[in-house]
């Protein structure tokens, strides 16, 4: 097949999808005590016909969307998900060196019309370390956001609450406000405004989470 009428054609070819999410290598920092993400491959000359890949991992490695089931015995599982949320419109802000995502943090930022949101924190990406802490939702963040009618929060820490919480309190108050939840994105090289998302997670029958390759376009 010749190159020239296949993958390096950029005519036909959809242009300006960012990718924002994190690398799935062994070196990817994992949460302490969870399964870490692991590839290795048998090779050519041990099957001998092809190099054929494993991976072991926990569905919240990296980029990654959590079902309700995450957290809720009953909450739905990632097979069940509306796949339109993980794809379409969203806003990128910046909440700056805030400690909390809350309603004052998010207040100054203009949400009207706004169904997926993108929140930049002071959390640099760094996906091979695994920060010591976290900015993370109140209540009254997320109660916010279910009143602006976002649907999706994807943010740049991995997880919504503090690091050692075990309420999940910020889970919870998303879920109850219809706010699902997007982990671990890259957001530091984005410039603020709208952008279409992809985001999908893998079918994963009764998954309680799942990694995604997340893009971003500018609209
Ligand atoms: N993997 C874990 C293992 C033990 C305890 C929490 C987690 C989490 O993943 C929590 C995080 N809020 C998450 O949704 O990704
Ligand atoms: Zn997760
Ligand atoms: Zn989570």
């Amino acid at each position: 097949m010749s190159n020239g009428s296949h993958s390096t054609s950029q005519s036909n070819f959809e242009q300006g999808w960012i990718d924002i999410s994190q690398p799935l290598s062994n070196k990817l920092a994992h949460w302490p005590g969870d399964t870490s993400f692991s590839y290795t491959f048998a090779t050519k000359e041990q099957t001998g016909s092809v190099n054929v890949g494993r991976m072991t991992t926990s569905l919240h490695s990296g980029t990654h969307v959590d079902a309700p089931f995450h957290f809720l015995n009953e909450g739905a599982k990632i097979h069940e998900l509306d796949l339109n949320l993980y794809i379409g419109p969203c806003r990128l802000i910046d909440i700056g060196d805030s400690e909390f995502i809350n309603a004052d943090a998010l207040s100054s930022h203009d949400l009207n019309g706004v169904t997926r949101l993108l929140i930049r924190t002071k959390l640099p990406n760094n996906p091979n370390s695994f920060p010591d802490s976290i900015p993370h939702f109140t209540k009254d963040g997320a109660a916010y956001l279910g009143e602006k009618g976002i649907r999706l929060v994807g943010l740049d820490c991995p997880s919504v609450d503090a690091l050692d919480s075990k309420e999940l309190e910020g889970h919870h108050a998303l879920h109850q406000n219809g706010v699902h939840i997007l982990e671990n994105v890259m957001l530091d090289q984005l410039s603020l405004g709208d952008y279409l998302l992809i985001a999908l997670p893998l079918a994963i029958q009764d998954g309680d989470g799942s990694p995604v390759r997340a893009v971003v376009k500018p609209l």
